[in-house]
This record gives C-alpha cells, structure tokens and sequence, in this order.
C-alpha cells in the first residue's frame, strides 16, 4: 500500500491568463489530498472517494474509459468525479510500461472541491505518485508535474496550464509561463482563504474567457494587463528575502497587485456576488489586498494579512462560510507511506 500526498494551493496572481502564455505564480497552501494505491491481482480499479460533494462514493471499474462504474449515482456525476483518478491511473500505467495494471485507489482531501484552491491537482499529482511508486517506477518530479498536467490538460477538454500542477508537486511558489516552470523564493506570505461553500466550473470558466478573448481586442488586452501586473510582482518578489517575514511596504505592494487582478478577473466574466462580498469584506477589515483564486465563477477568495483582523471579519460576511489561514506548504507532493 502506497500513500502519497500532494498540495493545494492559490494563486497570487495570474490564473487564467496563464492559460495563453502569460506567466502566474501560484503558492501552494496546507491542505492536502493523500491518494492510496494498492496494486491489484487483476485489471480493475477500484476508487473510493469518501470526500466528494456526493457523499462520497465507491465504484470498481475494470481497465479503460469505456466501462462506466455500476453506482446508483447519475452518470455525468461519477464521470466529473471519476475524471481525474481515472486520468491519473492511465498516466500511471503508461510511465510504469503496464497497461493492465489494476488498483485499489483510496482519495482523502482537505482541499474544497472546485473552488479555486487546485484539488484536482493535487489528486492528480498524488495519484500519479502513489500509482507509480506501487509499481516499483517511481517518477521524477520534473516528469510527475508534466504527467500530471497531460492528465488535467486532457480531463479539461485540452483548457489547462502547468500551474496547478507544477506547483502541487513542486511546493512553494513558483511562477509558470507555457511550458517554463520554475520554483522561485518567497517571503512567508500571510494568506487568509475565504471560501463561500460554492464551486465553479472550470472548464466553462476557462471557455467563456477565450470566448471574450476571441470577440473582443480590450478583453485580449486585459489578458495582457494580468500579465504586465505578474511581472511587476515577480520583481517585487524577486527582491524580497526569501523565507524572512515579509516587510509592511512589500505587503502593500503585492496587495494593490492583487487588488488590480481581482478586478480584471472581474472584467473577465469569472467573479461572482459572493466572490466580490468577500474580496470587499477582507479590504474593509484591512488586509493588504484580495482576490478571487483559481478559476472563479464561485468558491475561494485570497487575501493578504498578517493580523487576524481580515479572518473575524470573514467569519462574519454573508456568504462566506469558512474563512482559514492558508500556510505556505514548502514541500510539494511527499510520501505518507512508501
Ligand atoms: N477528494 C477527491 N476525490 C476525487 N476527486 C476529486 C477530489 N477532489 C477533487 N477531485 C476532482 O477534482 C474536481 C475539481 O477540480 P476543479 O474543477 O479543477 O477545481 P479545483 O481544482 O479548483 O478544486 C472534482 O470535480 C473531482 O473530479
Ligand atoms: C483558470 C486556471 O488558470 C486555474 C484553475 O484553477 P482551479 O482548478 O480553479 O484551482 C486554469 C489553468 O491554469 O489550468
Ligand atoms: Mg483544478
């Protein structure tokens, strides 16, 4: 029995963007989903995912996509929730040379489902993992990121950058643009994560903005401007003290970035009521600045703020239903159990 675990994560700026070559630094954050797999006499899979919106469910399948799972769930459900471990399987078994491999696959996650903070990647980069290293080929992580992304780039209808799961597997921040992905040193980033209970769909999300991007030159522009904005942080980063406490002046200049992305992710069509209320709630509580992370459309807002000012004020902001301190997770995937 192998027990991987792999990272969440939000982004700092720059997600969607990211998805047309313009650079994004995500972070990754202390919640993480922990895959089990145990390689079978046969070829079946058998996935239990006792955190899913559904109340969790186990299904047993054999090899390949075509034979659906026999559960008293409707379809399209089980197959948006089977997408990625089945993803992550097939990565598995073609790094490992072993078509037929079968396994007992067991997800469990502290990661919100859809809502911005990267649980599709970090099941998938855990998966991967611990799928491999059950079968005795451990990957490298340079090539478990890369297999990671095929899996969410192909699950995502072809709508996917390397971010997520670069940084899932990496730990830290990092700063991706198209197939460039690098680590990069960050202060301790006092993250605040608001998250309105909801999700979004990542896929539609994604589309609706290349959509926009496609009608309309000043929607390509503010693509762009997600990118300037990215860079300008980057060297804001870069002449930080790496792992030190950050200073009251970097703070409000990553803040005011943070803010400008926000409402250029809002010009975008990706914001939501309940999104805005709670970027507008960590603001008026103090934080250094705050946006929606991930794909938007509903789930989690970031913000920066060392005092514990911006989390009460959450707490108490119609809509939001649980607001938590987000620790920059330094290590990126690990083994649990080898
Ligand atoms: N604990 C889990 N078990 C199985 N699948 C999961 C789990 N967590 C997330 N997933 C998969 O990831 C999907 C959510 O991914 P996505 O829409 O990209 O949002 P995000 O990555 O922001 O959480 C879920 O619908 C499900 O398919
Ligand atoms: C919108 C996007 O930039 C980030 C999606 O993040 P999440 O799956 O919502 O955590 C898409 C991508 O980069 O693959
Ligand atoms: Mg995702």
């Amino acid at each position: 029995m192998t027990v991987c675990e792999a990272p969440g994560k939000v982004y700092l700026f720059g997600e969607h963007a990211v998805v047309y070559g313009e650079p994004a630094v995500p972070a990754a954050i202390e919640r993480r989903a922990a895959v089990t797999a145990e390689p079978r006499e046969d070829d079946h899979v058998r996935v239990e995912a006792e955190d899913l919106s559904l109340d969790g469910f186990t299904v047993e399948y054999s090899g390949g996509t075509s034979d659906r799972p026999d559960v008293d769930v409707p379809t399209p459900l089980v197959e948006a929730a089977m997408g990625y471990v089945d993803a992550a399987v097939e990565q598995a078994r073609d790094a490992a040379d072993a078509p037929d491999a079968g396994f007992d696959i067991t997800v469990e996650s502290d990661i919100p489902l859809g809502a911005g903070l990267g649980s599709s990647a970090a099941v998938v980069v855990a998966g991967i993992d611990a799928a491999t290293r059950a079968l005795g080929e451990p990957l490298d992580r340079r090539e478990l990121a890369e297999r990671a992304y095929q899996a969410e780039f192909e699950v995502q209808d072809g709508q996917a950058s390397r971010a997520d799961t670069f940084c899932s597997t990496m730990g830290g921040a990092v700063r991706v643009e198209g197939d460039d992905c690098e680590p990069i040193d960050a202060p301790n980033l006092p993250f605040v994560v608001g998250f309105d209970g909801g999700a979004g769909d990542t896929g539609e999300l994604v589309a609706g903005v290349r959509a926009l991007r496609a009608e309309h030159e000043f929607a390509a522009d503010t693509v762009e401007s997600v990118g300037d904005l990215v860079r300008e942080g980057e060297r804001l980063l870069a002449d930080a003290d790496p792992g030190s406490e950050p200073d009251p002046e970097l703070l409000a200049a990553l803040g005011e970035l943070m803010d400008f992305n926000h409402g250029l992710l809002a010009a975008l069509g990706v914001s939501a009521r309940s999104l805005d209320a709670m970027v507008w709630a960590a603001r008026d509580a103090g934080a250094h600045g705050a946006k929606l992370t991930g794909a938007g459309g509903g789930g989690c807002i970031v913000a920066l703020d060392e005092s514990d000012a911006t989390e009460t004020a959450l707490s108490f902001t119609q809509g939001c239903e649980e607001a938590f301190r987000a620790e920059l997770a330094t290590e990126g995937v690990r083994v649990v159990e080898p």
